[in-house]
């Protein structure tokens, strides 16, 4: 079932087009990650879906109802921005109560929705706490629950992790896909992280100067990414020839010369702990190789080694246009 339909929407902010006929599908339940380098128009696309912007152009359905022009508040979306902005005066209970309060419910029936959702989230212990007593991940949390306990039909989330540290954006991560499943929330994320993308999303709209490159499951745009911006920014990418690509890990070493093989001098040899990536030079253009560390022949490579390469043509990356 679609809940979401963006048809044709163009944003312009003063004669600069920021969202350049973007059009999508965004299914029941489903956790989508809008994905896409700094600029391209990813906050701008949620701020639209939610109704903080005027589009200009196109139109936006929810459910098979045209709420284009709808307040915000006819959307039904809950929306967590990367700064928390929790009240400093309120406690964890009371900032997540507060939206309820807001909507008149008595100060009973919200407690008894605030106890439900801090349970489910894991917050138990910090109830009474303060936003300045807590972390930034749990802030973070609190802010998801704030915009959960109002029961929204859609979680929106911009850049949720990019302000905290990495160990804590890592236990987030999954947190916020738990807290996504067992809500069965339809979720749309912004993030410039493709890593947090491909582990988090059920399909990645990756976006480029205000349009959409391709809209696909992670391991489909791994696997076959349409173009080579969509290549190079979702994974790394080595071009073999305009419309070839083919990723560092698909190379391997080889022992001799053959059909598939090529040779190659070694320029940089990086260690990334569970493999090596050497940067060798070829008669095809400068490439990425990633060898297992646990390969043997890994470790004796050294600046200006030469070798083969071997190129699996099955690997082979066809790129729909260059
Ligand atoms: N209120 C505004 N007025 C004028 N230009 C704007 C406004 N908001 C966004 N823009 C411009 O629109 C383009 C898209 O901005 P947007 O914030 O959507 O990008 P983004 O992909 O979310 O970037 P980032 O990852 O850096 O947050 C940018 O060129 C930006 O400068």
């Amino acid at each position: 079932m679609t809940t979401l339909r963006a048809i044709n929407i163009t944003k312009r902010f003063k004669g600069m087009t920021a969202l350049d006929r973007v059009s999508f599908e965004i299914r029941d339940g489903e956790f989508v990650c809008i994905l896409g380098p700094s600029g391209c128009g990813k906050s701008t696309l949620l701020r639209s879906l939610a109704g903080l912007e005027a589009i200009d152009e196109g139109s936006i359905e929810i459910g098979g109802r045209d709420v284009t022009c709808a307040p915000p508040s006819e959307r039904n979306f809950g929306i967590v921005f990367q700064s928390y902005a929790l009240f400093p005066n309120l406690n964890v209970e009371e900032n997540i109560a507060y939206g309820l309060w807001n909507k008149g419910l008595s100060k009973d029936e919200a407690a008894e929705r605030v106890a439900g959702i801090i349970e489910t989230t894991g917050l138990g212990c910090h109830s009474k706490k303060y936003p300045q007593q807590l972390s930034g991940g749990q802030q973070q949390r609190v802010a998801i629950c704030r915009a959960l306990v109002l029961n929204p039909e859609f979680l929106l989330l911009d850049e949720p992790l990019s302000a905290l540290d990495a160990k804590v954006r890592l236990k987030l991560r999954k947190e916020i896909r738990q807290i996504q499943q067992r809500f069965a929330i339809t979720t749309i994320m912004v993030t410039h992280d493709q890593e947090e993308a491909l582990s988090m999303a059920d399909r990645i709209i990756v976006m480029n100067e205000g349009r959409i490159e391709q809209m696909d499951t992670p391991q489909a745009l791994y696997d076959a990414p349409v173009n080579g911006f969509v290549a190079d920014f979702v994974g790394t990418a080595n071009f073999v020839g305009a419309d070839r690509a083919i990723r560092p890990e698909s190379l391997c070493l080889s022992k001799s010369l053959s059909d598939n093989t090529i040779q190659a001098e070694v320029c940089d040899v990086e260690y990334r702990g569970a493999f090596y990536r050497i940067e060798v030079d070829t008669h095809v253009g400068h490439l990425m190789v990633d060898i297992p560390s646990q390969q043997s022949d890994a470790k004796v490579l050294r600046l200006g080694s030469r070798l083969y390469i071997d190129i699996p043509q099955d690997k082979v990356i066809m790129l729909k246009s260059a």
